[in-house]
């Protein structure tokens, strides 16, 4: 039932820059205060908080002043220039998704998205909606990347694909898992195929090549989804589910089973189909024509 005040606990914390402040520092909680341009009490209650969430710790110093520090995990996960931070997730969870969530009723009741009610911008055309201004557009691609800079290796090394020389990576956006294919599979070429406004903001963001060309898999062509699967009999994994609904409120779309891609691809003429469970959020279909 709390789950959400953990979760907001978590986005404020980073909001504010609490971990930011506390890197390779320890301070009192008035210190803090100062430096953030905080209440003194506002902050020591979410500091306290922090601690019992494992995000922060804390030691007493000679004057029987309290000093809180970053863990471990908050130092590896919650800082901006760490290669595994997750900020940029964070805080599109707390400006975006969690505003969709506020109505999760509604998406229910309507199996819509609630993009209008929670930003007043009509959503027939979904990615017009998520991307109402270019710096919507780019909180959206940093998202991405702070996935994949988790996950990406994981997928995309779940099947050698070092015989497909030459891949596609479809709304591939700024081009985080483009990136990590490259790296593990440095003799193929990966070319990434977005929306053209996506492709010129990355132009100049994020250094992506645009190069136009036409798709179709032929013999002896594949095609690597990668998603988060749900059991085959809809039980979970608890994320998936979540995710499942997320799709609903934020999208319409939603997270499927093993096998319902598997029918999906056969329909589409692909006779080969592996799956392959990468044990983190997000797994890997490898299907080859
Ligand atoms: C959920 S995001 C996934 C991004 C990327 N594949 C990743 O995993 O980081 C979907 C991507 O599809 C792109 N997209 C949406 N409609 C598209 C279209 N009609 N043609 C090409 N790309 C599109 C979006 O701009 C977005 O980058």
């Amino acid at each position: 039932m709390e789950g959400f005040l953990v979760s907001k606990t978590l986005f404020s914390a980073c909001e504010l820059g609490v971990f930011e402040r506390l890197q390779g520092s320890q301070l009192s909680a008035s210190d803090l205060a100062l430096a953030l341009g905080c209440s003194e009490d506002g902050t020591e209650r979410l500091l306290n908080t922090c601690v019992s969430l494992e995000l922060l710790t804390t030691n007493t110093d000679p004057h029987g002043t309290v000093l809180y520090s970053n863990t471990e995990m908050s130092s590896m996960f919650l800082i901006k220039s760490s290669p595994t931070s997750l900020y940029q997730s964070i805080e599109y969870s707390s400006r975006t998704i969690y505003l969709c969530w506020h109505h999760l009723s509604d998406a229910v009741r309507e199996g819509k998205n609630q993009y209008e009610k929670a930003f007043g911008v009509k959503s027939e055309d979904l990615f017009e909606a998520m991307y109402r201004s270019e710096e919507e557009m780019v909180k959206f691609m940093h998202l991405m990347n702070s996935i994949w800079n988790i996950c990406g290796r994981d997928v995309i090394t779940a099947f050698d694909l070092s015989p497909f020389r030459c891949i596609c990576d479809l709304g591939g956006c700024s081009g985080a898992l483009a990136k990590q294919c490259v790296s593990a599979f440095p003799e193929s070429t990966v070319t990434i195929f977005d929306l053209p406004k996506v492709e010129v903001c990355c132009w100049w963001r994020f250094c992506c090549m645009r190069i136009t060309v036409c798709v179709c898999v032929c013999a002896g062509g594949g095609v690597l989804l990668v998603e988060v699967l749900l059991y085959e009999d809809n039980s979970g994994p608890l994320t998936a589910q979540l995710y499942s609904l997320n799709m609903l409120v934020q999208t319409e779309g939603r997270e499927r089973k093993a096998s319902d891609y598997s029918r999906l691809l056969s329909s589409a003429g692909f006779t080969h189909i592996q799956i392959h469970n990468t044990g983190k959020i997000y797994d890997a279909i490898l299907a080859c024509k």
